[in-house]
């Protein structure tokens, strides 16, 4: 089959009457879960609640062939060029890979990272033995991070998810340039205690090197400059402007530039989660990553999570039209796992031409959002159950919590599964005024509420089920997520490695600097207008 043809034999199928209905699909066939229920890596993925059916799989199978999905795939885990625009591999599969696993052209890229995770547990041994003090001879106890996009989100989300009172140090996630986020963090940490890091990749993003400046600064106020040295890491792949900022090269943990910054928690970058969880957290992750990686790389087309992951998408987004998904952990600790994957999914899968350079001829990433549930359901869930357009949900679920409150995490799971199941059912208008009748409402307000009481149903959701939130089942379920993306990547053919979106921003902001400065006027009326506007209220 052609690629066209298997386009337009999927679109032709999302067009038939019914295409979207998920009710009766489940009504009509009570074998459904586990037809369309899969497992690997420890992780459930039932894909039951949405409108496929095994031609609508077929098709997107097909599809997949077509697209040279899986070819995709092996590009990038034979340490291709898979990121054309910025002629670089994809290998962040190594970063959690065995020795000798993984070449990203004439280099061994297994063996560059063992080498640093070698160096890394060197380090966070010797940091939680006190081997390495701070300058005043105190043990350290706090780790702040310091960076933004992939060199923030991934790790501020795992240590989210995994720390636990009484784990060797505290983590703290410093992101933003605005200094309200510094002035917050700042009050907590003694100087003498803590523990730097400055994580970026390329080691000139503006707002980390801004807040890098100013915890240096309010190091060395009170330990000197060199007793401030002594506090601070590096975890990037520019090793020169490491030195130039003053970081012993010791201090320095390196990656390569085959790691993509949302891709980049496995590397270096992941140092805080080691340092607050422990080293042995952070190989399970990695190891938790290593086995959906293997599961991705040899299962069949028709069970690979990621795989079917990616191809629901295109069937949500291509076929039925729908332009959003949310995500709903159901478990506190993923409170940022929402955040993670919306850079995840929407800087890889927010473009408009192909890699080749032409313009899409189809929708690319819908937009991604989500809170924990049940936080969701009193927020926005409203839109979902009876907004104008669906938006598929995905929901995540932990059977086992760590806690002892057993009947807390009833409610919590029932919930989850209530959501999902209101969502895909909905209730009929025969349905509402049944139980309004039975309630005891008089006819009048029964056809006056009938309509806002009807649910329409046939919303769609995945579940992903987690036997316990650990680092391996964590692991798991963010290498999916990455993998899914580089197969839509392949679907849409579109390069899901680069970020060209972010830099128009990055280079206007640079120009206005001086405007708000008073040093030279603004290009762009509106924002002369509006820097006039903040000059005047600043006096
Ligand atoms: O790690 P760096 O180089 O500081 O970049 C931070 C983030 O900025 C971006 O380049 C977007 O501006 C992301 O892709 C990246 O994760």
């Amino acid at each position: 089959m052609t690629d066209g043809e298997a386009w337009g034999a999927l679109l032709a199928l999302g067009r038939q009457p019914g295409a979207a209905a998920i009710r009766s699909r489940l009504d009509a066939d009570p074998g459904r879960a586990a037809t369309f229920t899969h497992q690997a890596a420890g992780l459930t993925l039932d894909l039951s609640r949405t409108a496929l059916t095994p031609a609508v799989l077929d098709a997107l199978l097909a599809l997949a062939r077509a697209r040279g999905v899986a070819a995709f795939r092996d590009s990038m885990a034979a340490g291709q060029a898979v990121n054309g625009t910025e002629a670089r591999a994809a290998l962040h599969m190594a970063l959690r890979g065995p020795e000798g696993a993984f070449r990203a052209g004439s280099e061994d890229a297994s063996a560059a990272v063992h080498g640093t995770l070698a160096a890394m547990a060197g380090f966070v041994r010797a940091v939680h033995e006190g081997e390495i003090l701070g300058a005043r001879g105190d043990r350290f106890t706090d780790v702040v991070n310091i960076g933004i996009g992939g060199s923030d989100l991934g790790p501020a989300m795992v240590t989210r998810a995994l720390w636990q009172t009484g784990m060797p140090m505290r983590a703290h996630y410093l992101a933003n340039v605005d200094a309200h986020a510094w002035e917050a963090l700042r009050p907590t940490l003694d100087p003498a205690r803590t523990l730097v890091l400055v994580a970026s990749k390329t080691f000139t993003t503006q707002e980390t090197m801004a807040n890098a400046g100013l915890v240096k600064a309010w190091l060395a106020a009170s330990l000197g400059e060199e007793g401030a040295r002594g506090h601070l890491a590096a975890l990037s792949t520019n090793l020169p402007a490491t030195a130039a900022f003053g970081i012993a090269p010791d201090r320095v943990f390196g990656f390569r530039d085959w790691v993509g910054g949302r891709f980049s928690l496995w590397s270096a970058v992941g140092l805080s989660i080691a340092l607050a969880c422990g080293m042995g957290a952070f190989q399970g992750l990695l190891a938790g990553a290593r086995a959906m990686d293997e599961h991705f790389l040899a299962a069949p087309e028709d069970a690979n999570l990621p795989l079917l992951l990616a191809a629901t998408e295109v069937w949500h987004v291509n076929a039925l039209g729908y332009p959003a998904r949310a995500v709903l952990p159901y478990d506190e600790r993923l409170a940022r796992f929402a955040a993670h994957l919306q850079q995840l999914e929407m800087e890889s899968l927010g473009k408009r031409v192909t890699v080749q350079g032409a313009p899409v001829a189809h929708a690319t990433g819908p937009v991604v959002f989500g809170e924990p549930g049940t936080n969701a359901q009193h927020s926005f869930l409203q839109l979902i159950h009876q907004g104008t357009t669906p938006v598929p949900v995905d929901f995540v679920l932990v059977a086992r919590p760590d806690h002892g409150h057993a009947a807390s995490h009833r409610i919590l799971l029932a919930n989850a599964l209530a959501q999902a199941e209101a969502l895909a059912r909905g209730r009929t208008e025969a349905e509402a005024r049944a139980e309004m009748q039975r309630a005891g409402l008089p006819p009048h307000e029964i056809d006056r509420l009938a309509p806002h009481r009807t649910f329409p149903g046939d919303r769609p959701s995945v579940s992903i089920l987690l036997p316990a939130l650990t680092p391996e089942s964590l692991g798991a379920l963010v290498a999916l997520y990455e993998h899914k993306v580089a197969c839509l990547g392949a679907f849409w053919g579109i390069n899901p490695f680069d970020q060209w979106g972010v830099e128009l921003g990055k280079q206007l902001a640079g120009g206005i600097l001086p405007a708000l400065a008073g040093d030279a006027p603004a290009s762009d009326a509106a924002t002369a207008a509006m820097v006039a506007a903040i000059r005047r209220l600043q006096g």
